[in-house]
């Protein structure tokens, strides 16, 4: 229990330090993190903890410069990491800043680093323009991004990588997708312009707004007229696009998005499954908000013999588990908990999804292979992989979406089973 007043940013300053050292911990913030913070004060958390991952490679360059030693205790190097950010994103009133800090760091470790910490934010506001100027100079921390990720990303996109870690380092934009079955987009955006939200067209379905709301600021959000997806994602119901009455498995369907959207554009005979039944709840949750139905079931799609029924798809969407390494803006907590050895171990698993869910297609049927990342080998090359596997697939359709001002970065590829 925090005796911070709720309102103050302090509260705001000490609780994204307790959600970061969590995350630092090995916590994901798909966690739901946030749980514990005061309704009030989570806009302003949420800000403070997306902002200080997705810069934490500023703020740990800061701090190794401005520390003489380790220290000791997490969420007071949280803390500051918060706070640097804070001081750089919102320069005004940083004497402030610097207060609410100290009266955070009051809350941790019986206060013994509150002169410490008033110490480290003071500092640094002293030598800001030379400690900015040498981060201009180092070849990794402006960056953001760990080393690795980095060459990985050079090695893969020689041309293209700086844009994608500065589409990285941003905060996303907020893109809805139109329920079609209860609503037209133009009516949806109509609707939009007359509760004072902005908004463009994107793809089939999508709509982008000018700035991010909360949820419940969106007309009929609670009775099923849109939801939030980001129009990469929404690519998968364009391209797999099964014919109303198919018989469909979406394999890795949590929490349901893609889910959603595909029986918002068919009526099909949908089968969902994920290996998490806390998830499949999310799923059904989600159908049941937007007047869909479809069969969920809590199973590994690699095990047949735990929920098939012998009879083959039309089609099937394999929206496989990897690396996010296209979403890092939305999961900044990623970047810095992944190891270089997740990616041979997502290219695994993936392959054996793929591998799996071949047999439950039905000869002429369609599988789509789907990722939320920019890396080759749990996209280009595991397909090629698959491709060498399986003489019977061939691709109908292929691209890879760099995320952008737009859209996050997917990879997809849609493949035929030649009969
Ligand atoms: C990228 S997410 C899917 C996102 C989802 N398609 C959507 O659009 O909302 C991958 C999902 O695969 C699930 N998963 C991982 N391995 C699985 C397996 N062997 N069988 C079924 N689901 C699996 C995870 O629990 C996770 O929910």
């Amino acid at each position: 229990m925090s005796r911070l007043p709720s309102n103050s940013l302090a509260y705001a300053l000490r609780q994204a330090a307790r959600i970061d050292a969590a995350v630092f911990a090995g916590q994901s913030l798909a966690d739901n993190l946030l749980a514990r913070v005061e309704a009030v004060a989570r806009p302003a958390v949420q800000d403070l903890v997306y902002g200080s991952l997705r810069a934490y490679g500023r703020g740990d360059f800061f701090l190794a410069r401005l520390l003489e030693r380790p220290l000791a205790v997490d969420e007071v190097r949280a803390l500051l990491l918060v706070a640097l950010y804070r001081l750089e994103t919102r320069p005004e009133a940083v004497h402030t800043v610097v207060d609410q800090a100290v009266s955070a760091a009051g809350e941790i470790a019986h206060g013994k680093f509150r002169a410490l910490v008033n110490g480290v934010l003071r500092s640094f506001l002293r030598q800001r323009t030379a400690l900015e100027a040498a981060l201009q100079a180092d070849p990794v921390a402006p960056n953001q991004h760990p080393a690795w990720w980095l060459q990985e990303l050079q090695a893969a996109w020689p041309e293209q990588w700086s844009a994608i870690v500065a589409a990285g380092n941003q905060a996303p934009p907020m893109a809805l997708r139109v329920n079609r079955r209860r609503c037209s987009r133009a009516d949806y955006q109509a609707q939009l312009a007359a509760a004072g939200i902005a908004a463009s067209p994107l793809g089939d379905d999508g709509l982008t707004l000018a700035q991010p709301v909360p949820v419940d600021r969106l007309p009929g959000f609670f009775d099923g007229l849109v939801s939030v997806q980001d129009p990469g994602a929404q690519r998968a119901a364009e391209l797999l696009a099964p014919a109303p009455g198919s018989r469909v498995l979406d394999a890795c369907a949590a929490p349901g998005g893609k889910t959603a959207h595909l029986l918002e554009r068919a009526d099909l005979d949908l089968l969902a499954l994920d290996l998490k039944p806390a998830r499949c709840r999310r799923i059904e949750d989600g159908l049941g908000r937007l007047y869909l139905a479809a069969k969920v079931v809590a199973a590994d799609c690699t095990q047949l013999d735990q929920w098939w029924d012998g009879l083959p798809f039309d089609a099937v969407l394999a929206d496989v588990p990897c690396t996010a390494s296209g979403v890092v803006r939305r999961n900044p907590d990623a970047k810095w908990l992944r190891r270089p050895e997740d990616i041979a171990s997502f290219a695994l698993t993936q392959s054996r999804i793929l591998d799996a869910l071949w047999q439950v297609l039905r000869p002429g049927g369609k599988l789509l292979y789907a990722t939320c990342s920019v890396f080759p080998r749990e996209n280009q090359r595991q397909i090629r992989g698959f491709l060498a596997r399986q003489p019977a697939a061939g691709i109908i359709h292929e691209e890879q979406i760099l995320p952008d001002a737009e859209r996050d970065g997917f990879f997809y590829c849609l493949l035929e089973k030649r009969s």
